[in-house]
């Protein structure tokens, strides 16, 4: 069996010699359409959405593994048999044939509406499937976030709800099940009824013999059986192309950023300038309306603001997950839109606002980072460990770089350790433009200065380009400029010094409140 693109379209072929074998179908179909999404843009998903869609993906790519795998020979033996068994009825008695014809209409049309009913369903089925395997997979692996929220018997009501629209469904179409295959043997048998009617009539007349007759009755009974497999056959097909449908449509997404493809840079020393830009995410009101500013190549660029001002989607905007709506992003004399995707993020160091670990050691996490894992060495491991302040806490496990973490199970670390791999994995490749978006605030202060003190010397010798994100506004006091975001535009911009010394200045107030905000609450 094998997957081919045509016209745009996935088409999937079965070779009769091939051993149809369900698993390898569904694996196919899994790496081949979520590996092409996965190739594709991830982040055309909404993250949240991402656990659904495999679910589904898997629950959709059984059925049409299933599907195919199990009822194919059986159809193409039932159509054998209903032509070859067709045939000698007509041989044998074309007069009895009279009934039998009345009948096939009857059955095809139903075959027709039936199927379509099934599809239907599968389609239901599919997504009430996908719907508990999201709230199991979720709530499960987030177990530790429901028994600290004492809402296991919420969750168990949830999945219970789940399970009741899956039986809900089951039943409905059990009972229509029972109709399609009851109305199916009733009409065959009506069928053989009327033959044995009639053929007893025309034996009477002279017109058949006995001999014919039976056997006429044993190759309708063979066209019937036939025809009943035919029925399972094209039910199964149905449920097929139910579930297909979806698989079809997630190969069909188009992503809004394509991976490859523009310009790829040698460098990126170059400023780099918002112009204009204004952006919002799907459904969401305006964030920014007309942002401006400039991250001068080699300084460091602190972005602030109130909580939900945008900082991190100004990180997002300039990795190129997003477009702006309007303006541009200008890295030297390019549009950030003409450049290679790929080739601008592999230039980049990140430390997300949350950093995500894989189930793998320390050092495939860190690796990670890098274009060729393999190719790095142990000395860059250790470096970057060593900058991120990293070095200590590993050594002092028992397996040191192979201890084994990860999100799903149990990450084995606190914030700070997990912080802290994230900064040796942005820093692995030693990247000329550097984005960290709230990296050091699961540290204490003892760690957070380690880290600041080993990466200022690192900026302070390699000339990059680093982009800020802080909460804590006192670590930012070294930074060339402060970019202050507010009311979706660039509020003020300046250094430390020029803007605290603004009185009544959203900088000077954020950095106030900061110090005394503790007062005013209690
Ligand atoms: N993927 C998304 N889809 C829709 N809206 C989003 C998405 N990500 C963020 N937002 C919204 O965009 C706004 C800005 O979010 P962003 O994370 O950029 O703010 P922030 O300034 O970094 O906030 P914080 O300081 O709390 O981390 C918020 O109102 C948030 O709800």
């Amino acid at each position: 069996m094998y997957l081919q693109k045509e016209d745009g379209k996935l088409a999937f072929y079965i070779n009769e010699d091939d051993a149809l074998d369900c698993q390898l179908i569904i694996n196919d179909l899994r790496t081949k359409v979520f590996g092409k999404l996965l190739q594709n843009d991830m982040t055309f998903f909404d993250k949240n959405r991402v656990g659904e869609i495999v679910s589904r993906l898997s629950s959709d790519a059984l059925v049409v593994g299933q599907a195919v795998s199990t009822n194919l020979s059986d159809g193409l033996r039932s159509l054998v048999t209903i032509f070859g068994s067709a045939g000698l009825m007509v041989y044998t008695s074309p007069a009895l044939c009279a009934p039998v014809t009345v009948v096939i209409p009857i059955i095809v049309g139903t075959f027709y509406v039936f199927g379509k009913i099934q599809r239907k369903f599968t389609v239901q089925m599919q997504e009430a499937v996908a719907g508990a395997n999201n709230v199991a997979t979720e709530r499960l692996s987030n177990m530790k976030t429901v028994r600290i929220l004492v809402a296991e018997k919420r969750e168990l009501e949830a999945y219970k709800e789940k399970i009741h629209a899956i039986w809900e469904i089951c039943r409905k179409e059990g009972v229509f099940k029972g109709i399609m295959f009851g109305s199916f043997q009733l009409t065959g048998y009506l069928a053989i009824t009327s033959v044995l009617f009639y053929g007893t009539t025309l034996i009477s007349r002279g017109l058949l013999t006995y001999g014919e007759l039976s056997s006429f009755c044993l190759y309708s009974a063979l066209c019937v059986g036939g025809l009943s497999s035919l029925s399972m056959f094209y039910n199964e097909l149905m449920k097929g192309l139910g579930a297909s449908q979806r698989l079809f449509q997630l190969a069909a997404e188009k992503p809004t950023i394509p991976l490859h493809g523009g310009i790829k840079l040698s460098d990126v020393a170059r400023d780099i300038r918002f112009e204009g830009v204004a952006f919002n995410y799907v459904g969401r009101d305006a964030m920014f309306n007309d942002v401006s500013f400039k991250i001068p190549a080699g300084k460091i660029t602190a972005i602030v603001g109130p909580s939900g001002s945008g900082k991190s989607t100004v990180a997002q905007l300039l990795l190129r997950l997003y477009n702006p709506t309007q303006g541009r992003i200008l890295v030297g004399d390019h549009d950030l839109r003409e450049l290679d995707p790929s080739h601008w993020r592999r230039m980049i160091g990140t430390v997300p606002q949350e950093p995500v670990l894989f189930s793998a050691s320390i050092w495939d996490n860190i690796v990670y980072g890098a274009e060729d894992p393999k190719a790095i060495t142990k000395e860059q491991v250790l470096r970057a460990a060593e900058q991120s302040n990293s070095l200590e806490f590993i050594n002092s496990f028992p397996e040191g770089f192979d201890t084994l973490v990860g999100e799903s199970g149990h990450s084995m670390l606190s914030g700070g350790q997990k912080q802290r791999i994230a900064i040796a994995r942005a820093l692995i490749t030693d990247p000329k433009l550097l984005i960290m978006d709230e990296a050091t605030s699961a540290l204490d202060a003892t760690s957070e200065y380690l880290v600041r003190k080993a990466l200022n010397a690192l900026l302070e010798h390699n000339n990059k380009t680093v982009v800020i994100i802080a909460h804590r506004l006192s670590t930012i006091k070294h930074a060339d400029q402060i970019v202050v975001l507010d009311k979706g535009c660039v509020a003020e911009l300046g250094n430390y010094d020029e803007l605290m010394s603004i009185p009544d200045g959203v900088f000077h107030k954020l950095v106030e409140k900061q110090a005394i905000g503790w007062q005013d609450n209690f």
